[in-house]
């Protein structure tokens, strides 16, 4: 028996499956993603199985990429030999408002609740959906069970969830709900398996295309940098993060419509809207051009900034973990901005750094640092599939 986890988004499928042992989860064996499923796109599937990798482009015709990808997907998990049955399918739902703090067995009227959360996440809640419905009506008989980014963020106190928004705002669930949670679960975890100092004062940061920071005490969140939607907090590969609500005020008054807006927050600021060239910190780092250089900076700035408000509501820190694609292979970026937070006792061992790009778990910090500097290649579909063989485990 298996469980399959997807990770459904507006331009990729990510998948992996993980056979399940006497009732426990193993490391995946198949781990792939659908990338170019964007309109115009360039379809193309990129997996990994039995030490082979292997990219082969989706011939779509006139089909929707989206339903494409995912009869490709069906065919493979059916057709690649000694696969085990898959048992469910564990979804990554960004988005579970006030009501889903768990994860749960998908129903109809479950995917219509949040469908009413596709506002606060534009570039994800949508596709998650659709993904759920598209893989039930694939396997119909399969349970399709829902994990929810913003569930490990329930341990957040209400004061550091609210916005200074009158009390007739809030009351409508306007406040801060944090993402990343599947990926900031299996890091704590991870941590928590290799240091005990995991259980003090931990400084998480998910650096990938979306990009946060999470600050966790006892293995719990206690504050983290994005928000209401997955705009807030650091600069992304094409979101801005944190912006004076006056400059949206000031657009507006020129005349940009909010769909235009959108544009311009989700899709075309950031490291792209900044350096006018990639949202790819690799393409950035490989460029000369001056404003690729100015996009690094500010990206490298902002998570710093934004390490001070985490360390202040920790009172203090023991452990920095870096994951997420950035946070994992780009070593400079880890240097840079343990550099700048020096003045806390931090000290990288430089050779560690650089030795730290190959999808292991290291410690990279001196022997004589004040504070543990971890890099954890993050596993969410792990998570996932562990709570759906938890949720099947009690029916
Ligand atoms: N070797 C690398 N060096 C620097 N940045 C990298 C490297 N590999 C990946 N990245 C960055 O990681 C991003 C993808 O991160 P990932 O966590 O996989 O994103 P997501 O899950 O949000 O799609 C890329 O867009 C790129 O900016
Ligand atoms: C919530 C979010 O930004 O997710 P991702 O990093 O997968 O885009
Ligand atoms: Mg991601």
């Amino acid at each position: 028996m298996a469980i399959l986890s997807v990770n459904a988004g507006s331009s990729t499928l990510k998948f992996a499956l993980y056979p399940v042992d006497q009732g426990a989860v193993q490391p995946s064996v198949l781990v792939g993603s659908y990338e170019g499923l964007e309109p115009n796109g360039a379809p193309m599937l990129k997996y990994g199985y039995e030490g082979e990798i292997r990219s082969v482009p989706l011939d779509c015709l006139s089909r929707e990429p989206f339903a494409c990808a995912l009869s490709q997907l069906k065919n493979l998990v059916l057709t690649l030999p000694n696969i085990p049955k898959i048992q469910a399918i564990a979804h990554r739902i960004v988005h579970g408002g006030s009501l889903f703090t768990q994860s749960v067995i998908s129903t109809t009227s479950i995917l219509k609740e949040l469908s009413k959360l596709n506002v606060l996440a534009p570039l994800h809640q949508p596709h998650n959906i659709e993904g759920v419905r598209a893989f039930a009506n694939a396997f119909p008989d399969i349970p399709q069970v829902l994990c929810f980014d913003t569930a490990y963020h329930k341990t957040v106190s209400s004061i550091e969830s609210a916005f200074a928004l009158p009390a007739e705002i809030t009351s409508q669930g306007v406040r801060r709900y944090g993402f990343h949670g599947l990926s900031y679960q299996y890091i704590i975890g991870t941590l928590l398996d290799c240091t005990k100092r995991a259980q003090g004062r931990v400084m998480m940061a998910h650096l990938g295309n979306g990009a946060s920071l999470c600050a966790a005490i006892g293995g719990k969140s206690i504050a983290t940098t994005m928000g209401f939607s997955a705009l807030d907090g650091l600069m992304m590969g094409t979101r801005a993060g944190s912006l004076d609500a006056g400059v949206l005020l000031y657009l507006l008054d020129k005349g940009l419509t909010p769909e235009q807006l959108e544009k311009l927050l989700y899709k075309k600021s950031g490291l792209l809207g900044v350096s006018g060239i990639s949202a790819d910190m690799r393409k950035l780092r490989a460029s000369k051009e001056p404003l690729a250089i100015v996009a690094i900076d500010l990206f490298t700035h902002r998570v710093v900034r934004e390490a001070g408000a985490m360390v202040a509501c920790l009172e203090g820190l023991d452990v920095i973990a870096f994951s997420g694609g950035i946070g994992e292979h780009d070593s400079r970026l880890r240097q840079s901005v343990c550099e700048k937070l020096s003045w806390l006792g931090i000290k990288l061992d430089e050779t560690l750094n650089q030795a730290a790009t190959n999808d292991a778990i290291s410690k990279i910090s001196a022997e004589d640092s004040a504070i543990e500097v971890w890099v954890i290649p993050t596993d969410e579909g792990l998570v996932a599939a562990r709570d759906a063989q938890a949720l099947l485990a009690q029916r």
